[in-house]
């Protein structure tokens, strides 16, 4: 098995800290870089490495992952490849062809440089969304062309594994048809569905509930970023959305049809409205559970109301550490209006039921 001793990151933001956190939870010495100062004295402090020096290295790292955006990957690689700063080379970058063949162009050596995409992430940018566990359980695809040296396949399915992933070989125009499926068209509905609430006012936020927060939590995402990744991955996008939307039409003109007639119908739903819900429901059922058995963090939640006030969740993350029970993760929900929230503790399942009693005991509402 390859091993991973040390690594070179470059790119200091959510995906580059990520991984520079789970290799440092393994054992693995990393450099990391990020042309931007401030992300990478953050990626430092967060505990990603140490910032990669300018000098030649003494002795080149096991790997270098270049997790910058897309259009920066080719040549990143190939300035990284001529200082000698790793033995084997691999990215993160969320489209995998016009990366490989602009990476070519600009003279990458590949029998090194195997490309990856990890199938995590998140709808904020930088080191401060940064997770060591952002990737247990999730599918990585290695992308290896034909030119791969077959040990360089292996230090990247090292990296993949001490990330807690799966590998997935993908050839790379295979790979662009099918996260244009899984998450790039995806990506451009949840926008276009979150671009519709501008044109609502207060009152219908207000009402805004836990389905609209699931389809667009991703349309948050980084708009730069994200036009970097389509404009790479434009037809296979294209024929995605042109087949959504072509739904979505039919499913207008079907329920425009209805309202015209009047009253809510008692009959069967017409084919394109009915037939969509079905196939959605069938759709949504091929998507997987995460992978990766016991690596994979299943935590309980334990939602508890909170008052909008000065050190109310302080008093409760003290009562919390007071049971003993660790906080893995925490979301706020906030009601629109109203003067509390709700705050979801992440925790292991076998504390949920001796946290949910201690803050009861304390006069918390938990649900
Ligand atoms: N955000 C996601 O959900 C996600 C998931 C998987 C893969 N990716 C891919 O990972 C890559 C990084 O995305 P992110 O979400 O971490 O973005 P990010 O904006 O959080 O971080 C990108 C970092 O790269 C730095 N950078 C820019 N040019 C660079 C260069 N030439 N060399 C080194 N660093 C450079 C930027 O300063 C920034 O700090 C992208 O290629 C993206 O497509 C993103
Ligand atoms: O936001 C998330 O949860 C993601 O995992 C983001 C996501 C995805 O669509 O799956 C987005 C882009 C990437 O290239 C990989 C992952």
């Amino acid at each position: 098995m390859a091993r991973i001793e040390r690594a070179v990151v470059m790119g200091a933001g959510l995906v580059g800290t990520s991984i520079a956190l789970a290799l440092r939870e393994n054992g693995t010495r990393v450099a990391i870089s990020d042309p931007d100062p401030a992300a990478l004295r953050l990626s430092c402090e967060l505990g990603a490495g140490e910032p990669l020096g300018e000098d030649a290295p003494a002795r080149p790292a096991d790997i270098a992952v270049v997790a910058a955006p897309p259009s920066a990957v080719p040549a990143a690689v190939r300035s990284a490849q001529d200082r000698g700063l790793a033995h084997v080379y691999t990215d993160a970058a969320s489209v995998k062809d016009g990366v490989v063949a602009a990476a070519e162009r600009a003279g990458c050596d590949m029998a090194t440089f195997v490309p990856g995409h990890p199938m995590a992430g998140g709808e904020r940018s930088g080191p401060s969304a940064a997770r060591a566990d952002l990737f247990l359980g999730r599918s990585w695809a290695l992308c290896p062309t034909g030119k791969a040296d077959s040990g360089a396949v292996a230090a990247v399915r090292e990296v993949i594994r001490l990330c807690g992933a799966r590998p997935v070989p993908i050839d790379a125009a295979a790979h662009d048809r099918a996260v244009a499926l899984v998450s790039h068209a995806p990506h451009v509905a949840a926008a276009a569905v979150a671009a519709r609430l501008l044109e609502g006012d207060d009152t219908a936020l207000s009402l805004a509930g836990q389905g609209v927060r699931d389809v667009t939590r991703i349309a948050a995402g980084d708009p730069r970023l994200w036009w970097e990744i389509l404009s790479h991955n434009a037809g296979p996008v294209a024929d995605v959305l042109e087949a959504v939307s072509a739904d979505l039409s039919a499913s207008a003109a079907a329920l425009r049809g209805a309202a015209a007639e009047g009253a809510a119908s008692t009959g069967p739903a017409p084919e394109a409205v009915g037939g969509l819900l079905e196939r959605g429901v069938r759709g949504r059922g091929r998507v997987p559970g995460k992978h990766g058995g016991g690596r994979t963090p299943e935590y309980a939640v334990v939602p508890v109301l909170v008052p909008d006030e000065p050190d109310a969740l302080g008093r409760l993350f003290r009562t919390a550490g007071e049971s003993g029970v660790n906080i893995e993760d925490v979301r706020l929900d906030h009601s629109y209006g109203l003067p509390m929230g709700v705050a979801q503790l992440s925790v292991a399942p076998d504390a949920a039921e001796r946290l949910a009693s201690v803050l009861r005991e304390r006069g918390y509402s938990v649900h």
